[in-house]
């Protein structure tokens, strides 16, 4: 299902992601929503282990993740060497995390970032190609980081 894309998030972001989850509906892409589903506090790693855990086993080829500034579970998804998370607040960083970087999950800060330019960052992570060359030495490297 390559053009499933997961969302997850924690309490702190509820609102944006059945936003993001809308947006992407409006364009036609499937979404496999990972929760969390109501307002209670949970913790963050938990929906970042379940989206490594959808994209590992294929369900979703990319992802969205939230919690409330998008720092939390960007840490814990980065934990995943086969994710490559982006915490992004403009469509620049939405940008070049997909030109340079190759990232194939795109986070949002739901206490920290409006409607529109979430919209806009979705749409500019979805659309953009990675530009390979140079950067693929580079992410190629970080599939590979050397232990201490
Ligand atoms: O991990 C975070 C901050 O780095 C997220 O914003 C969390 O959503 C936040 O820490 C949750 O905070 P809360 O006071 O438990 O709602």
């Amino acid at each position: 299902m390559a053009d499933v894309i997961a969302l997850a998030s924690d309490h702190g972001a509820l609102d944006l992601r059945a936003l993001v989850s809308d947006h992407l509906k409006t364009r036609g892409i499937a979404v496999l929503d990972l929760g969390t589903h109501g307002p209670e506090s949970v913790d963050y790693p938990d929906f970042a282990a379940r989206l490594a855990d959808v994209v590992h086993s294929g369900r979703a080829a990319r992802g969205i993740l939230m919690c409330g500034t998008g720092i939390g579970i960007s840490i814990a998804a980065n934990r995943y060497a086969f994710l490559r998370a982006a915490l992004v607040h403009d469509v620049t960083g939405a940008r070049l995390c997909r030109e340079h970087n190759d990232a194939n999950v795109l986070v949002l800060g739901g206490r920290t970032t409006g409607p529109e330019v979430a919209r806009d960052c979705v749409d500019v992570f979805l659309d953009t190609a990675f530009a390979g060359g140079r950067h693929a030495r580079r992410v190629e490297k970080l599939g590979a980081m050397p232990p201490l």
